[in-house]
């Protein structure tokens, strides 16, 4: 097909791109099966004193030598467990207010059964068991102070009770760990401290208008059925907006740009990921990011969202710096990054409760919000199952819902369809292209030609870390296709000579 050239509306940058293919990333790291280990079983009974001499191979380990039964009373249980260790509280933490614990969670730290008859006596002192009925000098310390049990059970109790927002905000914070993780967290991988978990945790400081936002009434939609799908709510869709409806607060300026990126600059080591881009994002626009494969476009994201440092230039979100007024930045945003990384051991219910609290929403807008977008995002019956056992699709969903669920001015989204399903992404285009028509801004990477040239108004293609070209859709595209240019733009398809050894079949 003939190639058309750009016309000269859209921003398109003349250099020729570079041909070499970025290396591809890394296959995601395997989830997390979230299977425990198998626990040891609590009731272990303490081994009689001849039984204990016969295995410890003492002197006089005859089955005659078992003294008479202790005649005094039984000795005491052993006391409580020490506390449980609480999870390192980042500094600064400010736990929002949280409903009260339901009843019989098992959260409690009391002594469960299986501790109090865990008590194994290590090394208790046997000489004068009979002698010495003192139930004070019977109960073997060891075994009180004992933290295994404690330890061993912990999780469980944290995780069980699904809709107790308590457990949520301690599973929480323990979930962290894998945010440590270099085999999981690119991102970590330069010494940045902007991960995720902080910028949650700093949206504590969000302000007494969300605070003090009230519940929405949210006018129940019903089903509208999708031919074909009825089991996707897309009424719960409309309700949804409603809700989530961006904050109505005006911009100070309505000429502000919902977001803009000037000469940013990002080196992973000798790569230049992002090379000197220039970005401006309307408020109320669709924004699409298009590109190869290691073109940049999840680091410019990250970037935007405050996952990654940039080296140089400067990002603003509604014209605030996003460098310098970090927080109230990333609270105008709503994040949808490009590795589902999240705390997947939560169910998706206690998920998105977190995303909301965190984000300073009261708990019964947040309980609210998480029926609307469940039904919207067909995920009410996932509600109540671990995300570490969500399909990809189901994970993805379930974390662009929790990024809308505080209603931000930006929705920053990397792949938001990839693994979707048609009729979801039918829903969350639905879903999205609304919450632009209300004022939102949308900024999406895709490699979906088609579906960017349908829902965008405007279009970047950024190729080996460069913009070579920025406009509406038309600018873009010209008089061809927005593939057709893309192919012009990327260097076309890769050379397939050198592979007839595929044609010979190996049997
Ligand atoms: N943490 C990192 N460490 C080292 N190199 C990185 C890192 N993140 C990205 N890169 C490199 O930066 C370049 C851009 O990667 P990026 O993930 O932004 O591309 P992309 O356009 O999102 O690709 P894709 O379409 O495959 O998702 C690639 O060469 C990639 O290998």
């Amino acid at each position: 097909m003939a190639k058309t050239p750009a016309p000269a509306a859209a921003r398109t940058t003349a250099k020729k791109p570079s041909t070499a293919k970025s290396a591809a990333k890394k296959p995601a790291p395997k989830k997390p099966t979230g299977q425990k280990a198998a626990r040891k079983p609590a009731t272990k009974k303490a081994p009689s004193t001849a039984a204990r001499a016969v295995v410890d191979g003492g002197v006089g380990a005859k089955v005659g030598a078992v003294p008479p039964p202790l005649p005094g009373p039984p000795p005491p249980l052993p006391g409580p467990p020490p506390p449980l260790p609480g999870p390192p509280v980042p500094e600064g933490l400010v736990i929002p207010p949280r409903p009260p614990l339901p009843p019989a969670t098992g959260l409690s730290v009391a002594p469960r059964p299986e501790a109090a008859a865990e008590p194994e006596p290590v090394a208790a002192p046997e000489p004068e068991p009979v002698v010495e009925p003192d139930p004070v000098v019977e109960p073997q310390p060891e075994a009180a102070v004992e933290p295994e049990p404690v330890v061993e059970h912990q999780p469980e109790p944290v995780v069980e009770p699904q809709p107790a927002p308590a457990p949520v905000l301690q599973a929480v914070v323990r979930e962290t760990e894998p945010v440590a993780d270099p085999e999981t967290q690119r991102a970590l991988v330069e010494p940045d401290p902007l991960v995720e978990f902080e910028q949650l945790v700093a949206d504590l400081e969000t302000g007494p208008e969300a605070q003090t936002e009230p519940e929405p009434t949210s006018t129940r939609v019903q089903v509208a059925d999708v031919p074909g799908a009825p089991a996707v709510d897309t009424g719960a869709s409309e309700a949804l907006l409603v809700a989530l409806e961006p904050d109505a607060e005006p911009v100070a300026d309505a000429a502000v740009p919902a977001l803009t990126l000037q000469a940013v600059t990002k080196s992973f080591g000798g790569t230049r990921a992002v090379d000197r881009i220039d970005l401006t994002v309307p408020a109320g626009s669709f924004y699409g990011i298009v590109g190869p494969n290691g073109a940049g476009k999840t680091t410019t994201l990250s970037m935007i969202a405050g996952l990654l440092r940039p080296d140089e230039g400067v990002i603003t979100v509604n014209g605030i710096d996003a460098r310098a007024q970090s927080t109230q930045a990333k609270r105008a945003m709503g994040v949808l990054p490009d590795r589902l990384r999240t705390f997947d051991r939560l169910t998706g219910r206690q998920l998105l409760y977190y995303y909301g609290v965190l984000r300073g929403l009261p708990s019964a807008v947040v309980e609210s919000r998480i029926v609307d977008l469940a039904r919207a995002f067909d995920l009410v019956d996932a509600l109540g199952r671990s995300v570490s056992d969500y399909s990809t699709g189901m994970t993805k969903k379930v974390m662009l819902a929790g990024a809308m669920i505080h209603s931000p001015r930006l929705l920053v989204l990397d792949e938001p369809f990839e693994s979707v399903d048609p009729v979801s992404s039918a829903v969350i285009l639905d879903i999205l292209s609304t919450y632009v028509a209300h004022g939102g801004t949308v900024i999406l990477s895709s490699h979906g030609m088609e579906l960017v040239e349908r829902v965008c108004s405007r279009v970047a293609v950024l190729v080996a870390g460069e913009v070579l070209a920025e406009g509406t859709i038309d600018e873009v595209r010209g008089a061809g296709t927005l593939q057709e240019r893309f192919l012009e733009l990327a260097g076309g398809p890769g050379d397939v000579e050198g592979l007839e050894w595929l044609h010979a079949f190996s049997d």
